[in-house]
C-alpha cells in the first residue's frame, strides 16, 4: 500500500530528527524512518556519553592538581558512577522512547525500520511505500570504519559503542586510530588507571589539526601515561586467552586486554536504494548544493554529506534543509568558519583552515601564537594551564582564515575566533579591541601582537 506525505525523513540523528521535528510543527506531514535509536549516535554513543566520560576523567585530574595548589587529595578512581550516569541520565539504557514521544508529540509519524529509496519521492520501510509530495531528507549518517586487518574480524573488539558502554574497564587497551575519537577515550581510560596504548598510522595524532595541536596532545597524554606509536600501521590482530596482539609494521606487537578501534568514520550508501534517484551509492558520502539539495525533491544533512562528523555540522545544515524545503529565504551553507573542538584536557579548539591547509589554497599566510602559561590567567591558573593560541591570517586581506585556540576551555575560547573568521572581522579591529582581565582568551591578544 502507498501512503501519501508530504516529507519523509529516513534516519533520525541529530540532522534528521531536527528536520522531522521541524517540518512537522510547521505543519507538513512527515515521516520519521529510524531503525535504531531517534536521536542517532551523538545522544547514545558519541558526543554526550564520552564528554560526560571526560567530564568524570577531568575532575579526577583537577583533583590529583589539588596538590600543586591547595594542600592533599587521594583520588580513588571508581568507574561505576560513570557507567551509572551513561545508563541512566544520557540514554535511558538505550532507550529512545523519550525522543521518538518527543517526534509524534510535534505531530510526526514514526517508523521503526530500515528505510530504502525506491525512486523518486519513494521510500519503503518494512513493506511499506511512502511517496512524498515535497520530498525526501536523507540523514543517515556514518559508522566506525573496521578495517580489514588480518585476525581482527571475529574477535570481541570495541568501536565507539562498545567503549561508551563499557561497565567494566579492561586492565590495558589498545587503541587503533590517534584522531578525535581515539585521543579523547584514550585519555579518559588512562585517568581512570587503564593502561593505554595509542597507535596512529600517520606520524602524529590529530593530525587534521595544527601540528603544536598534536604535540600538546601528545604530551598530555604521555603525562596521563599513555604509550604513542605513531607511525606504525597495525599488519595483523591475534586474539587468545582474552589478549589482544596487534602486530604492527614496526617495533614490538602491542599487546591489551581490549583493542578499541577508532580509524574513521564512513557513510553506509549501499543499501539505501540510492540508484534509485540518480545518486552514487558507491561513493562515501552524498552530494549536496548549498541549500543541502543532492537532487531534484531529495536533500541530505549530517555526517552523511561528508562536510565534518559534528553534531554541530548536522544541527547547521538541518537548518538550512528546513528553510530551503518551507520556501524561506536564508544565507546558503558557508564552511568558512567551521569549529571543531577535541575534549582532551587541555582542550583543543580549531576554526577554519590550518596554517598548511591556508598555504595549500595559496593564501599568503602570515601566523601569530602564544603560550598560555605565558598569559596572566595561564600563569595563575598554574598546575593544567598548557594550551596556545594560533592564529592563521590572510595578510593580503587582513582576516584571519583559521586559528587554534588550545588550553583550559580552549573550546569556550574558541567563540570570539570562530565569529572572526566568519565575520571577516579586521585583524586591525581585534588588535583594538579590550580584552578582559584576566581570562584566558586574553592571550588571542597576544598571539595578535605575535603576527607576523
Ligand atoms: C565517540 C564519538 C564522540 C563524538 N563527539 C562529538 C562531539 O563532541 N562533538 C560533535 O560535534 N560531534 C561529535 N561526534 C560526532 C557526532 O556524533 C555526529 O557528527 C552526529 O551524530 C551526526 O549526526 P547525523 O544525524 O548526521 O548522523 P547520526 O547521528 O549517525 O544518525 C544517523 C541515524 O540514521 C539512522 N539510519 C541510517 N540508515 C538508515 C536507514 N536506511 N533507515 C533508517 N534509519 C537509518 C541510524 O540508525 C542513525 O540513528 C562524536 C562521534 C562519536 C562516535
Ligand atoms: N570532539 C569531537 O567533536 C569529536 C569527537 C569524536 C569524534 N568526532 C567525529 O567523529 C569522527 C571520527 O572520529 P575518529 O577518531 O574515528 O576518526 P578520525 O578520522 O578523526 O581519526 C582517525 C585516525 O586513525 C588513523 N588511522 C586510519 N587508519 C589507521 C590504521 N589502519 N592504523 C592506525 N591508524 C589509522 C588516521 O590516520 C586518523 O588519524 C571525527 O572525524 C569527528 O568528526 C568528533
Amino acid at each position: 500500500m502507498v501512503r501519501q506525505v508530504d516529507i519523509v525523513v529516513v534516519g533520525l540523528g541529530v540532522g534528521g530528527e531536527e528536520v522531522a521535528g521541524k517540518l512537522a510543527e510547521a505543519g507538513l506531514s512527515v515521516v520519521g524512518i529510524e531503525h535504531n535509536l531517534v536521536g542517532g549516535e551523538c545522544p547514545y554513543w558519541g558526543c554526550v556519553p564520552s564528554k560526560m566520560m571526560i567530564r568524570a576523567g577531568n575532575a579526577l585530574a583537577e583533583a590529583r592538581r589539588v596538590e600543586l595548589l591547595a594542600g592533599q587529595a587521594r583520588v580513588e578512581p571508581d568507574w561505576a558512577p560513570v557507567a551509572k550516569r551513561i545508563r541512566e541520565e544520557a540514554t535511558d539504557t538505550w532507550d529512545d522512547t523519550v525522543a521518538v514521544d518527543r517526534f509524534t508529540g510535534k505531530g510526526g509519524q514514526f517508523v521503526r525500520g530500515y528505510g530504502t529509496v525506491v525512486g523518486p519521492g519513494r521510500v519503503e520501510v518494512s513493506g511499506e511505500v511512502y511517496e512524498a509530495r515535497r520530498g525526501i531528507v536523507l540523514g543517515t549518517g556514518t559508522s566506525a570504519v573496521v578495517p580489514p586487518i588480518p585476525g581482527l574480524a571475529g574477535t570481541p573488539y570495541w568501536t565507539n559503542r562498545e567503549a561508551i558502554e563499557v561497565e567494566q574497564l579492561p586492565g590495558s587497551l589498545a587503541v587503533l586510530g590517534g584522531g578525535a575519537i581515539g585521543v579523547e577515550l584514550a585519555q579518559v581510560f588512562a585517568r581512570f588507571g587503564v593502561r593505554v596504548t595509542v597507535i596512529e598510522a600517520l606520524d602524529r595524532i590529530l593530525a587534521l589539526e595544527e601540528p603544536e595541536s598534536s604535540e600538546l596532545a601528545a604530551a598530555a597524554l604521555g603525562g596521563d601515561g599513555v604509550e604513542l606509536r605513531t607511525g606504525a600501521r597495525a599488519e595483523r590482530i591475534g586474539y587468545e586467552g582474552g589478549e589482544f596482539t596487534v602486530h604492527l609494521d614496526k617495533g614490538v606487537p602491542v599487546v591489551a586486554e581490549q583493542l578499541l578501534v577508532a580509524i574513521g568514520r564512513r557513510a553506509q550508501l549501499g543499501e539505501l536504494g540510492l540508484e534509485s534517484v540518480g545518486i552514487d551509492s558507491a561513493a562515501d558520502h552524498i552530494d549536496v548544493d548549498d541549500r543541502m539539495r543532492a537532487g531534484a525533491g531529495i536533500w541530505a544533512v549530517g555526517d552523511v554529506t561528508g562536510h565534518g562528523a559534528f553534531t554541530h555540522m548536522a544541527m547547521y545544515q538541518a537548518g538550512i534543509a528546513i528553510r530551503d524545503i518551507l520556501g524561506q529565504e536564508g544565507p546558503p551553507a558557508d564552511y568558512r568558519a567551521v569549529p571543531r573542538v577535541t575534549f582532551t584536557d587541555p582542550e583543543i579548539g580549531a576554526v577554519g583552515l590550518t596554517e598548511a591547509q591556508a598555504a595549500e589554497r595559496g593564501i599568503p599566510v602570515r601566523t601569530g601564537l602564544s603560550q598560555v602559561p605565558s598569559s596572566a590567567r595561564g600563569w595563575i591558573h598554574k598546575a593544567g594551564n598548557n594550551g596556545f593560541i594560533k592564529l592563521v591570517a590572510d595578510a593580503e586581506r587582513d582576516v584571519l582564515v583559521g586559528a587554534t585556540s588550545a588550553g583550559p576551555v580552549g573550546g569556550e575560547v574558541l567563540a570570539p575566533l570562530t565569529l572572526a573568521v566568519k565575520a571577516e572581522v579586521p585583524v586591525e579591529t581585534l588588535r583594538h579591541m579590550i580584552y578582559a582581565y584576566p581570562t584566558f582568551h586574553r592571550a588571542i591578544e597576544d598571539s595578535l601582537r605575535d603576527l607576523r
